[in-house]
């Protein structure tokens, strides 16, 4: 019976009948789209879609984007050719020279079907990988999708940094409850925005309940401890996509996830000044509203705060990295480069920013393909030795937090945050 069933698949595996006869409108989709010109409204459309470009489509398009905007407003170049030190002039100029005497109406319709091939890239966030086609509500901090197999948990606080406060906490869990009972096959989490995670919201300390600090303390450490037992818990390969700076609790955390994939942004910002276009490059990409990213770090400035290490890190960060390594970070607060974190083994591989988002998202959709069972079997082999190890530092770090919370060094470090008198 398995023999049947395994020749069956195999035979409509091979069958290439189908492909042949979906070629056919394809084409035909094609030329309906050639004939077509775009509107006055398609153009306003697409210059709007424009300004949600939060990846950066590359130089090369951008002047493209810039010529045909040009030739489709005002007809064919009319302007001085700029100085030859004037780069960034000097290439908009030739870029729009470079159209000739294109009409208006053609410039339109160009510019309108480049911003239609930018589409992967156009969305009101800047992580765009796996898309959105089943998006879970209900999340006011986070944006959850699930598509091809892996279900996105997305930090969605922009504009704090994505700093966790209560209510993400509970919002985490809850994600990660439902994803760890979905069909998705991995789980990924990420952050919106130019951080990954700035770490715990500072005026979580600020709602104090009737039974003052010392409640809150410890309501602090009971949700902390639950927190980190789901991701000590979660039975699915779970992976870290970090975008941006990692801080505190984003860092530790990072120990506890199967896999942390990071971009090298800060070699290449290097590199340009190296080649001293660097302030060029900026006054360029800053003519366009595309979002720009900031290097992935990693910083756990855990005595900066009065605080002590959490995410089972205590644990987690020297074995991987050596005790040595490990005391750097989560007692002098040493910050490291996305290079750095992955010569010391809390990364797993750091790409190219220009290509990160790609090269991932197909690399985990590869993943996705992998036989479910034997993932979750996998980790599960790795994951059942260490398991009440991690539970019992869980606790245990939650407690010497819960002290640490109502010493006046934290107070204070929180304090100074709070009033604007010190940032990390
Ligand atoms: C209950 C469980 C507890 C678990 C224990 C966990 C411990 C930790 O995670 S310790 C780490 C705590 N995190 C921090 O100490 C970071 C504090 N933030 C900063 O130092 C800076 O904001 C920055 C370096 C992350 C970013 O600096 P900058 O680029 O200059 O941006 P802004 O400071 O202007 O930030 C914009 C906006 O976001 C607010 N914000 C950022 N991070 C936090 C945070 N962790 N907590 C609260 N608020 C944060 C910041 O205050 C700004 O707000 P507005 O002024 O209202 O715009």
């Amino acid at each position: 019976m398995a023999m049947a069933y395994l020749a069956w698949r195999l035979a409509r595996r091979s069958c290439p009948s189908s492909l042949q006869v979906t070629s056919f409108p394809v084409v035909q989709l094609h030329m309906n789209r050639t004939a077509m010109r775009a509107s006055q409204k398609d153009f306003e459309n697409s210059m709007n879609q424009v300004k949600l470009l939060k990846k950066d489509p590359g130089n090369e398009v951008k002047l493209k984007l810039y010529a045909l905007y040009k030739q489709a407003t005002e007809g064919p170049c009319n302007m001085p050719k700029p100085g030859v030190f004037d780069l960034i002039n000097k290439a908009k100029w030739d870029a729009w020279n470079a159209l000739g005497s294109l009409p208006k109406e053609a410039a339109r319709q160009n510019y309108v079907d480049l911003v239609s091939s930018l589409s992967p890239s156009l969305e009101s966030s800047s992580q765009v990988e796996p898309g959105t086609d089943r998006k879970s509500t209900g999340f006011e901090t986070l944006v959850v999708t699930s598509e091809d197999g892996i279900t996105k948990i997305m930090f969605n606080r922009p504009k704090k940094k994505n700093a966790i406060n209560t209510e993400m906490y509970h919002e985490i869990m809850r994600a990660l409850k439902a994803a760890s009972k979905d069909d998705s096959i991995i789980t990924v989490l990420t952050g919106n925005g130019d951080y990954y995670s700035s770490g715990n919201d500072l005026t979580n300390f600020t709602d104090i309940p009737p039974g003052g600090v010392e409640e809150k303390a410890k309501n602090n450490a009971v949700l902390l401890r639950e927190f980190v037992g789901c991701f000590i818990d979660f039975p699915k390969p779970l992976i870290a996509v970090v975008n941006g700076p990692a801080v505190g609790i984003s860092v530790t955390l990072l120990g506890l996830f199967d896999a942390v994939y990071a971009s090298d942004r800060v070699s290449q910002l290097l590199e340009s000044k190296r080649s001293g276009k660097q302030r060029e490059m900026r006054a360029f990409e800053s003519s366009f509203s595309v979002a720009s990213h900031k290097q992935a770090t990693f910083h756990t400035p855990f005595s900066h705060l009065g605080q002590s290490p959490e995410g089972c890190s205590s644990y987690t960060f020297p074995k991987i990295m050596s005790p040595a390594k490990a005391t750097e970070m989560l007692i002098f607060g040493k910050k490291l480069t996305a290079g750095e974190a992955c010569a010391q083994g809390l990364v797993t591989e750091v790409f190219p920013d220009s290509t990160f988002q790609k090269e991932v998202w197909t690399r985990l959709k590869a993943f996705a393909k992998l036989p479910p069972n034997a993932l979750r079997i996998s980790k599960e082999v790795i994951r059942k030795r260490e398991r009440e190890k991690l539970h019992a530092v869980n606790a245990e770090e939650c407690n010497v937090l819960q002290g640490r919370w109502l010493s006046d060094e934290c107070t204070n470090a929180v304090v100074n945050f709070l009033s604007r008198k010190s940032k990390l």
